[in-house]
């Protein structure tokens, strides 16, 4: 008898991506894939590929491969290591759930693993019908765009197409908006609330892009709304800002870091920081955010800051992406 019985769907995670290794050689193939890509940087690609290759590229990825040193864990880059225990974490719960083994497959848009890899071990499993769940709660181009982009250009030679489904966002699900208050409140409670502010800190994307049309900004105001609600706070006892801003153009603002000076300056003592857009903690959370901008408040006078984890492998977030795949697997 073959073993070989077909899946009734499988399931499709995607992040970012990760450098192979935190080596300056494997941060510079890792940016000059990512950075590449008209979905993130839209520059003219004469011009860009000047600034990237003359400019970028040399000077950046040895900075940056220190920064990922410093973020390095046993299993290798936290982004990826986290992936993978939502991935394996997802696939046991919907097991447990609905009785039968659903495949639950992980790529990367930038490195790997990659979508390429993925369409191998989908045709191996026979899997004909895929839900794709990007790790974005908030739609951007640069971003969930980007990730549909990879699947589509992996599907380009593929004669044979699984039915697919793709879950755009889910910016204010309440499972999701759930999760987070529940992470603050666990850290509010072992912390001793002594939090005056909390900080909302999204990545940030040009300030051109929204007026574009990207609904990004719109959807970090709005899980930021909701997430305030979920926890009673009143107006003054929050905060949304963007991080990480790239290259001279106005990004979204308030900027993270300028709002860590100044309250610092003000001498707020209990700060705690939540990085929302972030499903899994990463270069981002865990260098720019727990480390950079932790000096950036206390050197300014600050006290007390506390960084929540993002979601990563939490219960209530593999519970909450299991509740959106069987939401959108309806009918299958
Ligand atoms: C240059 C333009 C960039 C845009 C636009 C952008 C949008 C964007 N990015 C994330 C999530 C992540 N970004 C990460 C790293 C990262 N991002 C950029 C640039 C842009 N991001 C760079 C150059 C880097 C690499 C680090 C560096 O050189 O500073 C990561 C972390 C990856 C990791 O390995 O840990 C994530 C995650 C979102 C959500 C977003 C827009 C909504
Ligand atoms: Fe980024
Ligand atoms: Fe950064």
């Amino acid at each position: 008898m073959s073993s070989t019985k077909k899946p009734p769907f499988a399931v499709l995670l995607v992040n970012l991506g990760t450098p192979d290794a935190p080596t300056p050689s494997a941060v510079k193939k890792y940016l000059a894939e990512f950075l590449w890509d008209r979905r993130v940087v839209d520059v003219a690609r004469p011009l860009w590929w000047l600034i990237l290759h003359g400019i970028i590229l040399r000077f950046r990825p040895g900075r940056v491969a220190k920064n990922y040193q410093q973020v390095l864990t046993d299993e290798g880059s936290p982004l990826l290591a986290i992936s993978k225990q939502q991935r394996a974490g997802l696939e046991a719960k919907l097991e447990e759930t609905l009785g039968e083994k659903i495949p639950v497959l992980l790529a990367m848009t930038y490195g790997s693993p990659s979508m390429e890899d993925v369409g191998r071990e989908m045709r191996q499993l026979g899997v004909e019908k895929l839900v794709v769940l990007p790790m974005y709660p908030q739609f951007s181009s640069s971003t969930t765009a980007a990730a549909f982009d990879r699947l589509a250009a992996s599907l380009k030679k593929c004669p044979h197409w699984p039915e697919l489904r793709f879950i755009r966002d889910y910016a204010t699900y309440p499972a999701y908006i759930r999760a987070l208050a529940e992470s603050v409140r666990q850290s509010w409670q072992s912390q001793g609330k002594n939090s005056e502010q909390l900080i909302m800190s999204f990545h940030g994307i040009p300030q051109r892009y929204t007026t574009k049309g990207d609904p990004y900004e719109r959807q970090c105001h709005a899980t930021a709304n909701a997430l305030a609600k979920e926890l009673n706070l009143a107006d003054g006892e929050w905060k949304l800002t963007f991080q990480s801003r790239f290259g001279r153009e106005p990004w979204l603002q308030p900027y993270t870091d300028e709002t860590m000076k100044a309250l610092g300056a003000a001498k707020t003592q209990g700060l705690s920081v939540i990085c929302p857009g972030f499903s899994a903690d990463c270069l981002e959370t865990l260098e720019e955010i727990e480390d950079e901008n932790r000096e950036y408040f206390e050197q300014a006078g600050g006290t007390g800051f506390t960084y929540i984890p993002a979601l990563n492998s939490r219960p209530e977030h593999i519970q909450m992406m299991q509740e959106l795949v069987i939401q959108h697997t309806q009918g299958w």
